[in-house]
C-alpha cells in the first residue's frame, strides 16, 4: 500500500501549457509524417482532407495507407525507409509529425525538425510537441475543434461524439445561407454599426428551426434574401420571423 501511494505521489503533473488554437490553410502544403501505423494514418487522412500534400516515411504502412496511396486524387507519398537524419523531405516540410512507436526515433525526428525551424508534433510526447491535434466535428462550414491540451485524448473524442449529437446537418445549410446573406448585406449596407445590428438580427431569426422543419429550400432562401434586400434594416429583419412562421 505504501509503495502504491509513493507511486501515485511520484506522478508529476505535466507543466501547464496554454495552447493557441488556430485554423491552418493546408492546401498544397507539404507535410511529413514519420511512421506508418494507425496514428500516422489518422493524421494523414485529416491532412489529405484539408488538401495537404502528405509524405510518410516508414518501413511499413497500414493496409489503408497502402490502399490510399494507390487510389484517389492527391494520394499520399509513401517512402519505404526507416527515418534517418538528413532526409531531404524533412527540409521541405511545412509541418512534421513524429508518429513512430519508437521514442528515440520520435525524439530524433523532433530534434532535426526543430533545428530546421519546423513546427513538429510528437505522437507520444505532448510536452515535447510544438503543436497538438484536436478532435474535430464538421458540419459544412461549421468546424468544432475539441482539445484537452493532451490531458485526455479519449475525452476529446468523447466530447466530440456528444457535440456530433448536438450539432446536426442543418448547420451546413444554415451556414451557407448565413454566408450568402452576409455577403448581400455587406454589398448594400455601407454603415458598419448598422451592418452589425443587421447581422445580429439575422442571427436572432428562427432560421435553424425553419431548416430543421424540412420546409426550407433554395426558393425560400432566395425569397428571404429578396426581403432583406428590400428592407435592409434591423427593424425590417426582426419582422421576418412573422413571415417565416406564416409559411408553416
Ligand atoms: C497530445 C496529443 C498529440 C497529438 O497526437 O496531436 C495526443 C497524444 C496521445 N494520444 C494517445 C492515445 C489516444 N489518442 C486517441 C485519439 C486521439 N488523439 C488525438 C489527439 C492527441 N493525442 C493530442 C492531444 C489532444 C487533446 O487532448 O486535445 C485526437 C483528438 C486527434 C487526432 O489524433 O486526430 C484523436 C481523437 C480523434 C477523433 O476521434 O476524432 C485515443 C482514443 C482512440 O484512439 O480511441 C487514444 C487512446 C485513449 C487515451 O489514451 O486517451 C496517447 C497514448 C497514451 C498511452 O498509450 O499511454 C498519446 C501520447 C501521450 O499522451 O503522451
Ligand atoms: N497521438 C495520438 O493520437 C496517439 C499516440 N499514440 C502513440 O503513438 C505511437 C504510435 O502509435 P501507432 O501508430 O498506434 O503504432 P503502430 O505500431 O501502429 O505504428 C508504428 C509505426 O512506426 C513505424 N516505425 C518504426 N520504426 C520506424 C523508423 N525507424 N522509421 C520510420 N518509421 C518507423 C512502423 O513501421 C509503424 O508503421 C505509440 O507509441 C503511442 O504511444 C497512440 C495512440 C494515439
Amino acid at each position: 500500500m505504501v509503495i502504491t501511494e509513493r507511486r501515485v505521489d511520484a506522478v508529476k503533473q505535466p507543466e501547464g501549457k496554454r495552447y493557441y488554437p488556430l485554423m491552418l490553410d493546408m492546401k498544397g502544403k507539404n507535410c511529413v509524417i514519420v511512421g506508418g501505423g494507425t496514428v500516422a494514418q489518422r493524421k494523414a487522412e485529416a491532412l489529405l482532407e484539408a488538401g495537404a500534400e502528405v509524405t510518410l516515411i516508414s518501413p511499413s504502412f497500414t493496409a489503408q495507407l497502402e490502399q490510399r496511396a494507390l487510389s484517389g486524387e492527391m494520394p499520399p507519398r509513401l517512402i519505404r525507409e526507416r527515418y534517418r537524419p538528413g532526409m531531404p523531405e524533412l527540409g521541405e516540410a511545412f509541418l512534421v509529425f513524429a508518429a513512430t512507436d519508437v521514442t528515440e526515433i520520435n525524439s530524433a525526428v523532433r530534434l532535426e525538425a526543430e533545428s530546421l525551424g519546423k513546427l513538429v508534433t510528437v505522437a507520444n510526447d505532448a510536452a515535447g510537441s510544438g503543436f497538438i491535434v484536436p478532435a474535430v466535428v464538421r458540419r459544412g462550414k461549421l468546424v468544432i475543434a475539441v482539445s484537452t491540451e493532451g490531458a485526455s485524448p479519449g475525452t476529446a473524442r468523447k466530447v466530440k461524439r456528444e457535440l456530433e449529437q448536438m450539432f446536426g446537418d442543418e448547420y451546413e445549410t444554415y451556414l451557407e445561407l448565413l454566408q450568402q446573406l452576409r455577403v448581400l448585406v455587406q454589398s448594400i449596407v455601407g454603415d458598419t454599426a448598422e451592418r452589425q445590428a443587421i447581422f445580429r438580427a439575422i442571427l436572432d431569426l428562427e432560421l435553424l428551426a425553419w431548416i430543421r422543419s424540412g420546409r426550407f429550400d433554395e426558393q425560400a432562401g432566395r425569397e428571404l434574401a429578396l426581403r432583406i434586400a428590400a428592407d435592409p434594416t434591423e427593424a425590417g429583419i426582426r419582422q421576418l420571423d412573422e413571415w417565416i412562421r406564416r409559411l408553416d
